[in-house]
């Protein structure tokens, strides 16, 4: 598989995908916001972690309006994979890529933290190495991870299967003490009607290696790598 990792000024978590991308096997381009084309045969492109444009006007505002965004979108408009990790969720929103919008954490305060997630589906091109009913192990760290998006919007989410995580307890539980943001429903990160972008606050390229906190972000790389797509 070969990614496009996009770096903005700002970003600080795209060396941290491109290692995670690399061990599960694929190859990796660092490409600049400001380029306007992807290299050719991009497979997936990965809008990394970080503070773009120091989170000015709002999170993900400046860096979705960016001159790569038109070529990430008519990647995803060709079914092409786009994957937003937390700055790059805030991103792909702001790019209108996926609906919604992230918010200041409901405390107004910044959260760094380990955090259980419920995988909501496994069969998707970016979970199908987890089990059905998986509780993974993560980390987050924001200040505006709140995700809101309308009620019907919301409801169309839910109904089309399309939230992908949701914080939960270790048991699996959703509840409202589980949830870290204030976010609806307890949404970590939800798909694209074609399941092709996916975006999520948690930072799974943080957790790829037993001596620094555990594994269970392997399974998304795994499962990108595996080819298999949505059933
Ligand atoms: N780790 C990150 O990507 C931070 C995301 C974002 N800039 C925030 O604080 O909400």
């Amino acid at each position: 598989m070969k990614a496009a990792v996009i770096t903005f000024p700002g970003s600080n978590r795209d060396g941290d995908v491109a290692k995670a991308l690399k061990q599960a096997g694929a190859t990796v381009a660092h490409i600049w916001h400001a380029d306007t084309e992807l290299p050719a045969g991009t497979d997936l492109v990965v809008l990394p972690g970080g503070f773009s444009y120091g989170d000015y006007l709002r999170t993900g505002a400046i860096a979705g309006r960016a001159n790569i965004m038109d070529a990430t979108r008519a990647h995803a408009e060709r079914g092409g994979y786009v994957l937003g990790i937390c700055n790059g969720f805030q991103i792909v929103c702001e790019a209108g890529l996926l609906p919604g919008i992230l918010m200041r954490n409901a405390d107004l305060k910044f959260v760094c933290k380990r955090q259980h997630l419920t995988v909501e589906r496994t069969d998707t091109p970016y979970t199908n190495a987890y089990t059905k009913g998986q509780v993974i192990d993560v980390c987050i760290a924001h200040g505006e991870g709140n995700y809101i998006a309308d009620t019907e919007t919301l409801a169309r989410l839910e109904g089309e299967g399309l939230v992908a995580f949701r914080y939960a307890d270790a048991q699996g539980r959703v509840t409202a003490a589980a949830n870290p943001n204030g976010s609806q429903n307890n949404i970590a990160g939800i798909y694209s009607p074609k399941l092709n972008v996916l975006g999520l606050m948690p930072h799974p390229e943080n957790l790829i290696d037993s001596l620094t906190g555990g594994i269970d972000g392997r399974g998304m790389f795994a499962s990108l790598m595996s080819g298999k797509r949505a059933a």
